[in-house]
C-alpha cells in the first residue's frame, strides 16, 4: 500500500513538473488549447457532469441562482461543514449560506447531486459604465449523467416551487379587509391591510385533538394537491363551514389555520358590497394563498323563503334586506342580486379561473337557520364545529 501512494506522488510530481515545461516551452494559446483538450478528455470518461447557475445571467440577477440559494439555506445548517451567516438589519432571524467552494450533497426522488458555492475574482476588468463586483459568484451542480434530464426538468421546478414557499414563509404576513367600503382607489385596490399577527395555533386551539388532526391533515393535502386539482378539471380551491356559538373560537380557529398555512386572510363584509361585479372584483383581488372569510352567512338568509325555494332547481334569491336586517341589498340597477346559493358557488363558477390556491370559510353562529337543503346542494368539503 506503502509503494501505491509513493508510486502515485512520484508520478504526480512527473505531471505537475511536465506541465510547467509545456506552460514555458508552449505560446499560451497552445496551452490553453492542451488544457481544454484534457479537460474534456476527462469530462468524457467522466460518469458525472456539471451545470452553473451564475448569479447574474449578463446584466441581469439569475433567478434560479437566488432560488437555488434560498433553497440551500433552507437545510445547510444541518450538514455544511463550514457555514455563511448572514442577518440584515432589524432582522432577529440569521440566514445560513453555503461558504465559499464548500460542497453540500442533496437527494431527490432518490437521485443524489452535489451543490458547490463557487466564488472567483474576476479578471482585471475592461472599462464599462457599468460596475461589476469583484468576484463572479455561482452554484455548479454535480450530477450523474445518466440521472440529467430528470435533474434537469423536475429538480430545478422542484427548487423554484421550494424557493417561492421559503419567500412566502418569510415575508410579513397581511389581514385585508373592505369593511371601511371604500370604492376603488387610484390603483384599482379595494382592499385595506394592516400586518396579520395573531398568537393562535393549533397548540394553542381548545378543540378535541382529533378534530384538530383532521383539519390539519386535510390542509396539508390541500396545499399539495395542486397536480390533483389540475386532473380533475376543478379549482384549487378549499370550502369550510365554520359554526359555533359567539365567542366558542371560530376566528381563533380561522387565525390557527391561517398561521398553520402561513397564508393570508381577507375578511369579506358583504355589507358593503353594492353588486355582483364588486364582489367579483373583490375576489379578484384576491392573492393566491389565502383564506377568504365570509363571516355571519345566516344573515342572508330569510327564512320565510325557504319554502319557496325549487326543490329541484338552483336556489335563488336567498338574499333579502328585510327591514330588520341591517344588510344592505346587493343589488344594483340591473337587479343584480347576489344570492345565498351564488356566495356558496362563486369559487366554482367561472371565477374559479383565475384564483388559485385559496380557502374559503363560512362562518355562522346560527347553523339551525343554515337551510339543509342548500348545503346539500353545494357541500362544503368540511363542516367544523366549534364549541
Ligand atoms: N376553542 C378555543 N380555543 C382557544 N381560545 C378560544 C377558544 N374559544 C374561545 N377562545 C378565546 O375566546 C375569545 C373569543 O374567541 P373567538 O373570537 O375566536 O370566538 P368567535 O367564535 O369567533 O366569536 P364571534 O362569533 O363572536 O366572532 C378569544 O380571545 C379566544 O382566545
Amino acid at each position: 500500500m506503502k509503494e501505491f501512494w509513493t508510486s502515485l506522488v512520484s508520478l504526480l510530481g512527473v505531471l505537475a513538473s511536465l506541465m510547467n515545461i509545456l506552460k514555458v516551452v508552449l505560446p499560451p494559446e497552445a496551452w490553453f488549447a492542451a488544457f481544454s483538450f484534457l479537460i474534456r478528455a476527462l469530462n468524457y470518461f467522466s460518469s458525472y457532469c456539471y451545470c452553473d447557475v451564475t448569479k447574474m445571467d449578463g446584466v441581469n440577477t439569475n433567478e434560479l441562482y437566488n432560488a437555488v440559494q434560498l433553497y440551500l439555506s433552507s437545510f445547510v445548517s444541518a450538514s455544511a461543514s463550514r457555514l455563511s451567516l448572514t442577518r440584515a438589519i432589524n432582522s432577529s432571524a440569521t440566514t445560513f449560506g453555503l461558504s465559499n467552494d464548500v460542497c453540500i450533497n442533496d437527494v431527490f426522488d432518490g437521485v443524489a447531486v452535489q451543490w458547490e458555492h463557487v466564488v472567483t475574482q474576476r479578471q482585471s476588468q475592461t472599462f464599462s459604465w457599468q460596475p461589476h463586483p469583484d468576484e463572479k459568484r455561482g452554484f455548479r451542480l454535480r450530477i450523474r449523467k445518466r440521472d440529467k434530464d430528470f435533474i434537469l426538468n423536475s429538480y430545478l421546478d422542484y427548487i423554484m416551487d421550494k424557493a417561492n414557499n421559503i419567500r412566502h414563509k418569510n415575508q410579513q404576513r397581511l389581514l385585508y379587509t373592505n369593511s371601511l367600503g371604500r370604492t376603488l382607489d387610484s390603483r384599482g385596490q379595494p382592499w385595506d391591510s394592516v400586518p396579520f399577527k395573531h398568537p393562535s395555533t393549533f397548540d394553542t386551539l381548545a378543540m378535541d385533538p382529533e378534530r384538530k388532526r383532521d383539519i390539519m391533515e386535510d390542509l396539508s393535502n390541500f396545499t399539495v394537491g395542486q397536480a390533483l386539482y389540475g386532473q380533475t378539471g376543478g379549482a384549487w380551491k378549499r370550502r369550510y363551514l365554520l359554526y359555533g356559538l359567539p365567542g366558542t373560537g371560530k376566528s381563533s380557529t380561522i387565525a390557527a389555520m391561517a398561521n398553520f398555512l402561513y397564508y393570508d386572510i381577507y375578511v369579506l363584509e358583504l355589507t358593503q358590497v353594492r353588486s355582483k361585479s364588486e364582489l367579483l372584483n373583490l375576489l379578484m383581488k384576491t392573492s393566491s394563498k389565502s383564506i377568504i372569510v365570509i363571516e355571519d352567512i345566516d344573515r342572508l338568509v330569510n327564512p320565510s323563503k325557504r319554502s319557496k325555494m325549487p326543490q329541484a332547481a338552483t336556489p335563488q334569491s336567498y338574499y333579502d334586506p328585510g327591514p330588520s336586517d341591517s344588510m344592505r341589498s346587493l343589488e344594483d340597477g340591473n337587479n343584480n342580486t347576489i344570492t345565498f346559493w351564488e356566495l356558496l358557488n362563486f369559487p366554482d363558477g367561472l371565477w374559479s379561473c383565475c384564483g388559485s390556491e385559496r380557502i374559503f370559510i363560512y362562518t355562522t353562529s346560527h347553523f339551525e337557520k343554515l337551510d339543509p337543503a342548500l348545503l346539500e346542494s353545494s357541500p362544503m368539503d368540511m363542516q367544523i364545529c366549534v364549541s
